[in-house]
């Protein structure tokens, strides 16, 4: 018959348990953290819908989007009183031509870059043109700093192009899921509410993620 375990013993079956209990935790970690290949890009997890770090990546687009729309006051400011038209179907095309040459290096869909590159820019546009409107009704509402198009606001612009791909990339197939479309209205509330647009920008964020999901 086994001698009772002393006070040595019973501690060495303590050692022995979270030793076991370590090894699974690792084991459930290393897990969910294979739910990203090396190419940074999210795998869906199951039948059910796409990744946690996917619709993450929705939920960044979203604020990146938010963030972009903001830069047509600096635009708007930028163009107003200098007879520079709101479209300039020059930028326009090295927008898109930028963004396309970078998805296809990286291997991404170059048609789920276009589609929600363009619809960055006619937000961008919409909110322009309503700033104008606004600003020609009430000229109290004048901004009273003119930003530099080229030095102030194209490096932003160039940033978020950036970073918005890295979403696009990061959400894949998540665009294309069951869930975009709540993940994406629920997180454009969210940002609407948190950032305190008014309908004008509401409206713009609202353009400019008008064809980010792409259910079948
Ligand atoms: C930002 C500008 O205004 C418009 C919006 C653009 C955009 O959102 O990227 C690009 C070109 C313009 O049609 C600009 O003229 O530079």
């Amino acid at each position: 018959m086994p001698a009772p375990p002393d006070g040595r013993g019973r501690s060495r079956a303590v050692l022995r348990r979270c030793a076991a209990a370590l090894a699974l935790l690792y084991c459930v970690v290393a897990c969910v953290s294979d739910q990203h290949d090396d190419t940074g890009s999210a795998r869906p997890s199951t039948a059910a819908g796409a990744s946690p770090a996917a619709e993450q990546a929705v939920r960044t687009l979203v604020r990146l989007a938010a963030e972009r729309i903001a830069t047509a006051d600096s635009v708007a400011a930028a163009k107003w009183g200098t007879g520079r038209p709101v479209d300039d179907p020059v930028a326009e095309k090295a927008v898109l031509d930028a963004m396309d040459t970078r998805a296809a290096r990286l291997g991404m869909d170059r048609e789920v870059v276009r589609r929600v590159f363009e619809d960055q820019i006619e937000a961008n546009k919409a909110v322009q043109r309503a700033l104008h409107e606004r600003w020609e009704e009430d000229s109290e509402l004048l901004p009273a700093l003119r930003p530099d198009l080229v030095k102030q606001v194209d490096p932003v612009l160039d940033r978020l192009g950036g970073e918005l791909l890295e979403a696009i990339r990061g959400a894949g197939p998540a665009l294309s899921g069951p869930r975009c479309a709540t993940v994406l209205d629920r997180d454009k509330a969210l940002t609407a509410r948190s950032a305190g647009l008014d309908a004008v920008h509401g409206d713009g964020l609202d353009r400019a993620l008008a064809h980010t999901c792409d259910a079948p």
